[in-house]
């Protein structure tokens, strides 16, 4: 199936969506996301070594604390990938146990690339047959979002989700961001509006699932930029959440009335509590009830 992003993509009608199992997640578990962030620093502060060993034994303590519990698992590619083919297999079985325990799992990979090369992307992070498959991915549009097609057609084809970058927390994203382009509107916005084109007609009735396949990433530190979230029609990833100094009341003016479709998404706020379970979990709790009173 080829997808138009500039139109609404077929939806495969026997698939279980990616908007209808996170709908299901978020009702049953509410819609904090957990990253997986094995950090140097992390590794020290929890007792462990920093080698491929210490990644495992982290990624195993977070799935056994929280994937019965949290709606997304982050798993955070680069520190496994780190460790080369040996970290790469750890996040496999990350991904694995975390999916068998409930979480959907959101793979924070980033990618992005010419076409015919994001197919390879595609097919190693949203194909059931990848042992890297999980239910979506973060991707990149800076080479053009039309670049993603073959992204959102492999995720819309096997029911899996694709999260873009949209407003990026990090202070460096206004620089490329908010710049205008040739039609006044910013970076971003063509990035919003082709993500509401994406997933216009994408939300099938009959699953009642609120959102789309395709979502954005708008970090929690961006504040009110007059960017349109109005219209996007799939989910929000907040980063920047706790480490990065934005709290729950940023969600509002962030957000604003869009923030009912938001994911709180926090990683060391969480993971520094561990490595004991109940201090993993209480931390969870924590934050999902700080950001609950918000996003209500
Ligand atoms: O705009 C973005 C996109 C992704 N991230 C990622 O989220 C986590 C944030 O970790 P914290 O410890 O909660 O700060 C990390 O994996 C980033 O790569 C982001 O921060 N901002």
């Amino acid at each position: 199936m080829t997808v138009n992003t500039a139109a609404a993509p077929q939806v495969a009608p026997t698939t279980d969506h990616f908007g209808a199992r996170l709908a299901r997640a978020v009702a049953d578990r509410g819609p904090l996301c957990v990253g997986v962030d094995p950090h140097p620093g992390l590794l020290d502060a929890w007792g462990l070594t920093r080698d491929v060993a210490g990644v495992e034994r982290f990624a195993r303590t977070v799935v056994e604390a929280l994937a019965d519990r949290v709606a997304v698992l982050k798993p955070q590619s680069a520190f496994f990938e780190q460790y080369g083919s040996r970290g790469v297999a750890v996040l496999e079985h990350v991904i694995a146990d975390a999916r068998a325990a409930g979480a959907l799992v959101l793979n924070d990979v980033k990618r992005g690339d010419i076409g015919s090369t994001v197919e390879a992307y595609a097919a190693a992070y949203l194909d059931p047959a990848s042992p890297l498959c999980g239910d979506a991915m973060t991707a990149s549009p800076y080479l053009g979002f039309g670049s993603l097609a073959p992204l959102i057609d492999t995720a819309v084809a096997n029911g899996n989700g694709v999260f873009v970058l949209g407003l990026t927390s990090n202070p460096e994203g206004p620089q490329v961001q908010h710049a205008v382009a040739a039609d006044g509107r910013t970076v971003a916005q063509t990035v919003l509006d082709s993500v509401a084109a994406a997933n216009a007609g994408c939300v099938p009735e009959a699953d009642g699932a609120p959102y789309g396949p395709v979502g954005v990433v708008v970090g929690a530190t961006v504040g009110e930029t007059g960017h349109d979230l109005s219209r996007v029609g799939g989910p929000f990833l907040a980063p920047g959440l706790g480490a990065q100094g934005a709290g729950a009341e940023d969600l509002r003016a962030v957000f604003g009335d869009a923030r009912r479709a938001v994911l709180p998404s926090v990683s060391r706020e969480v993971l520094r509590a561990g490595p004991k379970h109940s201090a993993l979990r209480s931390a969870a709790s924590r934050a999902a009830d700080d950001f609950a009173a918000v996003l209500a």
